[in-house]
C-alpha cells in the first residue's frame, strides 16, 4: 500500500502545489489523471522521494519513508518500487537484457535471466534482448523500462505516462500487463498520465 498525506511542494514561490490526499491498497491500480503541466510528474517524483516534499507524509505500508535518509530512500527505492519514467534512463552501453538486469544488480539480487526473458516475451520484445536499447523504437523502450520496473517484484509501482508512445493495441497489452503483475506481486500501481485510453480500464481515479 502506497498513500500520501497533505503532500505539499515547490520548485519556487511561484509554483507551489498542494496535492490531493491519495491511497492505493496492495492488488490496486490508481489512476492519476491531469492535464500537462499539472504536476503528475512531480507528485510521482515525490511518492518515489525523488523528490522531497515541503510537507506532508509518503507512506509505504506502515511505514513512513519521508524522513529518510537519501541513501535510505535510495535502497526503498531500489527493493520497493519499479518506476517506469516518463522518458527511459538506459545504460547505452549494455544490452537491452543487461537493461532489464540491472535492478536485480543494483538491490544486490540474483540475476533473474528467466523472468526477464519472460517479461520480454509478454511485452512482445524478446527478439531485442541483444541490441543495445538506442536500436529500439520509442514504444519497445517504453516496454522495456516497463519490464525493468517489475523485475524486483517491487511493492509499488509508480508509472509515468507508461502508454503514451504505445498504439492502442500495445496500450492495451501494456496496461493488462502492469494490472496483471501487480495484482500477481501483490504491488499497488499508480499510473499517472493525461491518456485518456486509461480511463476505461483503471476504475480508481484522481484528477489533479
Ligand atoms: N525542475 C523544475 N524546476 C522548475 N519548475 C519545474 C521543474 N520541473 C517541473 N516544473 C514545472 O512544474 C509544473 C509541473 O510539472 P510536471 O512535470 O510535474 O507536470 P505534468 O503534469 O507531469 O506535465 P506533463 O503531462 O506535460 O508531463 C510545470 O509547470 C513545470 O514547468
Amino acid at each position: 500500500m502506497i498513500s500520501c498525506q497533505n503532500l505539499t511542494f515547490s520548485y519556487s514561490p511561484q509554483k507551489r502545489f498542494t496535492f490531493p490526499d491519495i491511497t492505493c491498497a496492495d492488488r490496486e491500480a490508481l489512476l492519476i489523471l491531469g492535464q500537462s503541466g499539472r504536476g503528475k510528474t512531480t507528485l510521482l517524483h515525490l511518492m518515489a522521494l525523488l523528490l522531497r516534499p515541503e510537507g506532508g507524509s509518503v507512506m509505504i505500508g506502515d511505514k513512513d519513508i519521508t524522513p529518510l535518509s537519501v541513501a535510505e530512500a535510495a535502497a526503498v527505492r531500489a527493493s520497493q518500487i519499479g518506476i517506469v519514467y516518463q522518458k527511459p534512463h538506459f545504460v547505452s552501453s549494455l544490452s537491452v537484457l543487461e537493461n532489464v538486469l540491472l535492478p536485480n544488480y543494483l538491490a544486490q539480487k540474483f540475476q533473474d535471466k528467466n523472468r526477464a526473458r519472460a517479461l520480454a516475451e509478454e511485452l512482445g520484445f524478446a527478439e531485442h534482448l541483444s541490441k543495445k536499447t538506442h536500436q529500439l523504437s520509442q514504444g519497445e523502450q517504453q516496454r522495456v523500462s516497463i519490464a525493468r520496473a517489475l523485475m524486483n517484484n517491487p511493492a509499488v509501482i509508480l508509472a509515468d505516462e507508461p502508454t503514451s508512445s504505445l498504439d492502442d493495441d500495445n496500450c492495451d497489452k501494456v496496461i493488462t500487463l502492469l494490472k496483471n503483475q501487480s495484482e500477481q506481486i501483490g504491488a499497488s500501481l499508480v499510473v499517472v498520465t493525461h491518456d485518456q485510453r486509461l480511463k476505461d480500464v483503471v476504475a480508481n481515479q484522481v484528477k489533479l
